[in-house]
């Protein structure tokens, strides 16, 4: 199922402590969002890549395209001051049916589980990548336990997630008007009640975000290029 994909690339990286985008750190000599769009790039049902950037940044992506020959980004569009709303510049270039929404922070998505998505977003209207959370989840205020959740029902979240565009609209649309911000792109869905389906996803689909993401990262790039 033909698809386009946003990707929101204009964090500032302050988790990472890196002083500048943490999608231009490299991994084995080559800058992590590469490697995320590689994935599209490759993938014959995507029709396009649109980039939602720093504009202050433009130069250095605009350099890394050409370098890279990544053909399939259409678009470089202004990011907003959170995710959500870079997210949402991007949605108003969309032309197909079926959009997915990865962060560029997430280099290690494998194809397959792109085209379940995709398939799943057509039929249902929203699909997300999660996996079983492994650690005990506890609430707390003031760090003093208020509960600890029940795990059974539990799901880390991860993207891509896909959507049937019209419904990502509305989603966004209404979040805006209600001054919503959300962590991801599901919960929009969730709060005008249109449906999202779980995809199993794996662990090495990890978002680096903390110096400590960077290892785990070499450790992956490693096992994949055996
Ligand atoms: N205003 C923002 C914030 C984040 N992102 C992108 O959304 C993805 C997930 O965000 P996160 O991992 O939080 O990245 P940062 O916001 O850069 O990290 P931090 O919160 O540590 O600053 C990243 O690819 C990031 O570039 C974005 O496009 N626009
Ligand atoms: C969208 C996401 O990757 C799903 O796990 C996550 O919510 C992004 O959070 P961030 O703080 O914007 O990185």
């Amino acid at each position: 199922m033909f698809y386009e994909v946003v990707i929101p690339a204009a964090g500032q990286g302050k988790r990472m402590k890196a002083g500048k985008n943490k999608l231009f750190i490299e991994l084995s000599g080559t800058p992590i969002i590469v490697y995320t769009l590689r994935v599209f790039e490759e993938d014959p049902n995507c029709r396009g890549i649109i980039l939602s950037i720093n504009p202050a940044e433009e130069d250095y992506f605009i350099q890394m395209i050409a370098t890279y020959d990544l053909k399939k980004v259409k678009k470089l569009v202004t990011g907003g001051t959170e995710r959500q709303q870079s997210v949402y510049n991007g949605l108003k270039h969309v032309g197909e049916e079926i959009i997915l929404v990865h962060d560029g922070a997430r280099p290690f998505i494998d194809q397959v589980q792109i085209s379940e998505l995709t398939s799943s977003a057509s039929l249902h209207g929203g699909a997300v990548i999660a996996v079983p959370v492994k650690d005990t989840i506890k609430k707390a205020a003031d760090k003093k336990v208020l509960e600890t959740v029940e795990r059974s029902s539990l799901w880390a979240v991860q993207t891509p997630q896909a959507f049937r565009v019209s419904i990502l609209k509305r989603a966004h649309e209404q979040a805006e008007l209600e001054s919503f911000l959300g962590t991801d792109d599901a919960s929009l869905l969730e709060r005008i009640n249109e449906q999202v389906v779980i995809i199993e996803g794996n662990y090495d689909n990890i978002k680096i975000t903390t110096q400590e993401d960077l290892y785990f990262a070499e450790a992956i790039l490693h096992k994949q290029q055996l």
